[in-house]
């Protein structure tokens, strides 16, 4: 397997770790996305992971049920957590060594965060795995990912998640969208296509940092994906 990146970011969706449920973590589907992850980095590409929380909470729904914005933020950062633990620990059960880090400072639980540090962990053969999202509330896992993948200067944001591109509408609600090869950051924004917010493409855009659309369970898996099998969508520059 021969791939163009050398460090990479890829974007774990919280809901694809939930597999045919639509709450919590079912291992078969954590362990076929940990063995995708540790056949990419046996093949010697870096691979830092940041994971999504969406089988576990959202602000968005929290504060809709009653509680208060910033502390459903908070909780939704915490159910990031549980997942980067949970795939940071699949990903070492495949033999490879994986660390997991957190946004917000919990001592006993994961190192916190630095990119200095992540970026050693990542030179020393760690797939490194980083939970509690931006640290932030209003933010999301989408923009943490495009803001850890500038930080730690990867070569491109791949956002593994349950559709295999950007479509022209949100294709689980519209069987007539059709699927982007390509498409511009400008382009994504304006026609506000929505399977990334738009601060993470802003950034993403202001940042010149590309992103790979597809699903986590292409047959070509992510090694595929890396090598432009499989289907998907680069958003970013012309090339
Ligand atoms: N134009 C579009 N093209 C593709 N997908 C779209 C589009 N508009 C909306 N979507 C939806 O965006 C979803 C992916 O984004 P979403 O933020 O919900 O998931 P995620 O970030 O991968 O999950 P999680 O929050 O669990 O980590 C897809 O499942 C799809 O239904
Ligand atoms: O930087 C961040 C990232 C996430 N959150 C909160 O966590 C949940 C889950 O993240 P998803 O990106 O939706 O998977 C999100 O709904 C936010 O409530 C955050 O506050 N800041």
């Amino acid at each position: 397997m021969s791939s163009a990146y050398k460090r990479i970011l890829l974007k774990v969706s919280g809901e694809a770790l939930a597999g045919d449920n639509s709450f919590g973590i079912e291992p078969p589907f954590l362990h076929g996305i940990a063995s995708q992850i540790a056949e990419v980095a046996r093949a010697g590409t870096e691979v830092a992971i940041v994971v999504g929380g969406g089988n576990i909470f959202r602000g968005m729904s929290g504060a809709a049920d009653g509680t208060d914005r910033v502390t459903a933020d908070l909780m939704g950062m915490l159910g990031t957590m549980i997942n980067a633990l949970a795939l940071s620990n699949a990903i070492s059960r495949q033999g490879i060594k994986s660390k997991p880090f957190s946004a917000a400072t919990m001592p006993s639980v994961a190192d916190t965060f630095t990119a200095r540090d992540a970026k050693q962990a990542l030179e020393d053969g760690f797939v490194v795995v980083l939970g509690g999202g931006t640290g932030n509330p209003f933010f999301t896992t989408d923009t943490a990912a495009t803001l850890r993948a500038i930080e730690l200067e990867c070569d491109v944001v791949l956002k593994g998640t349950k559709v295999d591109g950007v479509y022209s509408a949100d294709p689980m609600m519209d069987p007539d969208a059709t699927r982007y090869a390509e498409i511009g950051y400008d382009e994504v924004i304006r026609r506000n296509l929505k399977v990334m917010d738009t601060a993470a493409f802003a950034l993403a855009r202001d940042n010149a940092m590309p992103i790979i659309v597809y699903a986590l369970d292409d047959e070509a898996g992510l090694a595929g994906v890396l090598e432009g099998r499989g289907l998907s969508t680069r958003v970013g520059d012309p090339l």
